[in-house]
């Protein structure tokens, strides 16, 4: 099958530095991949490179098969995708505002816009929020938000950087039920870089470990987990010791 997104020959460097030296990954579809790796190894950089967020010193990007290497990427591309942060990063309005800009911005009429939002407030849990001001939400909240946000535009690739790590732990594990849900129900292919071994092993059910700017190891997430490889061992058994489900 083809994949989503294929990276060949990637090279990242700033600063005469090189930050990612990837000579392939694939996104497939329909799947769930987790990036993990120490502080600085490249997860975020590669993120940005997946959803054409930013651009390889070297190397091809490529979309359904095709590369997308020259010039800007489209916006029809871009519309594509879904990115979610730590931070909500959430507009002075509504979250009903909040959450229908995504359609406002691609110009769909104002009833669908209504039912799209009704529908997914209530998948979230956050109907009773409709008309509050978005600046004035707990976390847990915010993000229950900017997942809708995220989510509300069907994105054929959702990308997650660290949305659940500021969250206390039971809004987080309550979060992360309803998100999983949500992500299997509507098949949605997303890739989430995370620094939380526990969600790692919960949501994603492929993991590549980046280690200095490197994938050191890819594979299903649970044999990842319980077969480390030489270059990969020494950050998950450190994890390990702390998460035992991952032996
Ligand atoms: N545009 C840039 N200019 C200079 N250095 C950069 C740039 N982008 C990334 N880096 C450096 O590249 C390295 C990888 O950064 P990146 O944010 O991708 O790592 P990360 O694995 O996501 O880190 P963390 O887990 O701490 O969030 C870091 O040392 C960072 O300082």
């Amino acid at each position: 099958m083809t994949p989503l997104i294929e990276l060949k020959n990637i090279t990242y460097q700033a600063q005469n530095r090189r930050i990612l030296d990837i000579p392939e990954f694939q996104i497939q579809e329909g799947e769930f991949l987790g990036i993990m790796g120490p502080n600085g190894a490249g997860k975020s950089t590669l993120l940005k490179l997946l959803a054409f967020l930013d651009r390889p010193s070297c190397g091809d990007i490529l979309y359904q098969g095709a590369a997308v290497t020259q010039g800007d990427v489209p916006l029809e591309l871009r519309r594509k995708f879904s990115i979610a942060l730590q931070q909500s990063l959430l507009l002075d309005g509504t979250v009903f505002y909040n959450i229908a800009i995504g359609l406002t911005l691609r110009k769909v009429p104002k009833q669908v816009i209504k039912e799209k939002v009704s529908h997914w407030l209530e998948l979230f849990g956050i109907s009773h929020l409709a008309k509050k001001n978005a600046l004035y939400l707990s976390g847990g909240e915010a993000q229950r938000v900017n997942l809708a946000r995220a989510m509300i535009v069907e994105p054929e690739i959702l990308f997650l950087d660290e949305p659940f790590s500021a969250l206390d732990f039971p809004t987080k594990i309550k979060l992360m039920e309803d998100f999983k849900q949500i992500i299997s129900e509507t098949n949605t292919t997303a890739v989430f870089v995370s620094h939380d071994l526990m969600e790692v092993h919960y949501l994603t059910n492929r993991l590549a470990i980046i280690v200095s700017g490197e994938v050191q190891q890819s594979g299903p997430t649970p044999r990842v987990l319980e077969y480390p490889n030489s270059s990969t061992q020494s950050f998950l058994n450190e994890w390990k010791k702390f998460y035992p489900i991952a032996r």
